[in-house]
């Protein structure tokens, strides 16, 4: 990859976005496509995002373009960065103008029948392509301000890696290396879920210690249910498990900790992701996960809570005190000793 070749962004939301500027700043070339030509035009007139990330300047070395064929047929790095219930639809049937292709997928969720990581439904789409994952303690807005951030890129392909590293690593932004793809990703999916529950327990005006109860006993039922699908479970101890989770349980700025407080303030779910008006990846997640600890018979009371709040009628009363009179449990009983 040269300098001069441009590198492309695919998705018009805050995350594109803040990614787009992210390469600009660092002297790539970026095409940001995105469906929408009313967004592309004022993008290109007024240098802002009308609709994401507002008051943040776009680089004038980002171009935005609704054309999708023109972009994959310039650029030979692809990041994606459209919703998960998006991904497979903007896509689907362009393998041969992705073989060869470097993508990275930025999506933070799972496919709701296939329970596929957003990489695995690229892997299908595009099997002649070159994947790899992003994923980490990484808000968008926080990313486009500057705020110093780490990520993690991970792939089995050390050179994508590699290359993906030398492309956003910059005054502000660290990348890291993995090769554990699954479960680098699979932290990204789950800890939305447990995000939701973190925005209950603040509109709700629990204690500190509630909240330290909260994320550590989700990284444990994430954990369990990450080794269950042959996981690595040392990921979760990285940025990508315990480093995101951690930013979106105790971040205003998350949408779904932003729904989970709507909830506790007492609207619908409806109302509630209507209010916030961005993606929030967690309500999908969490009927897929549920479905999927069901068949597989993982322990996960907190999912089950959730779920039982948002989809079977429960009050938020009922299921806090059927999760504190739960029976009596051992600590750290989630990482296997042997085997990884
Ligand atoms: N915003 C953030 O801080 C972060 C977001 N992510 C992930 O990035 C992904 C995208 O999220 P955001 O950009 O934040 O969402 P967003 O809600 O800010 O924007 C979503 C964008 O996708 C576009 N879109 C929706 N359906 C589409 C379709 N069928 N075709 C083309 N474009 C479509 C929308 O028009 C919008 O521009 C999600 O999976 C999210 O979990 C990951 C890390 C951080
Ligand atoms: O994934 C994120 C931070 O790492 C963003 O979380 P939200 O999608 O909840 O805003």
């Amino acid at each position: 990859m040269t300098q001069q070749q441009p590198i492309a962004v695919l998705g018009g939301g805050s995350f594109g976005t803040a990614f787009a500027n992210l390469l600009a700043e660092n002297g790539q070339r970026v095409r940001q496509w995105m469906r929408d030509e009313e967004q592309a035009e004022a993008i290109r007139t007024r240098r802002e995002n009308p609709n994401y990330l507002k008051g943040v300047r776009i680089h004038d070395g980002v171009e935005p373009t609704t054309d999708l064929a023109a972009t994959l047929a310039e650029c030979e790095m692809i990041f994606v960065a459209v919703p998960s219930s998006a991904l497979r639809k903007v896509l689907d049937g362009r393998s041969e103008e992705l073989a060869g292709k470097m993508l990275v997928s930025l999506t933070k969720g799972i496919e709701a029948q296939s329970f596929k990581l957003m990489s695995q439904v690229l892997e299908e789409i595009a099997p002649k392509s070159r994947i790899a994952v992003i994923s980490g303690p990484n808000l968008a807005r926080e990313i486009a301000e500057h705020e110093l951030t780490a990520t993690v890129v991970a792939s089995e392909d050390d050179d994508l890696c590699a290359q993906v590293q030398d492309a956003l690593h910059g005054r502000t932004f660290r990348v890291y290396a993995s090769g554990d793809r699954f479960g680098v990703e699979l932290g990204g999916a789950l800890k939305n879920v447990y995000a939701i529950i973190a925005g209950m327990a603040a509109a709700l005006g629990m204690g500190e210690n509630t909240k330290g109860m909260l994320i550590t006993r989700a990284l444990a039922e994430m954990t369990r249910f990450a080794v269950q699908l042959g996981a690595n479970p040392m990921t979760f101890l990285g940025l990508a498990g315990v480093g995101d989770l951690i930013v979106t349980c105790s971040s205003p700025k998350s949408r779904n900790y932003q729904v989970g407080f709507a909830l506790g303030e007492g609207l619908t779910l409806e109302d509630a992701v209507a209010r916030m008006g961005e993606t929030a990846e967690g309500v999908n997640t969490l009927k897929v996960l549920k479905a999927k600890a069901d068949e597989l018979q993982v322990y996960m009371p907190l999912v089950a809570g959730l779920n039982a709040i948002l989809f079977g009628g429960r009050t938020l009363e009922q299921v806090i005190g059927a999760l504190m009179s739960g029976e009596p449990k051992t600590d750290v009983d989630f990482i296997p000793t042997t085997g990884f």
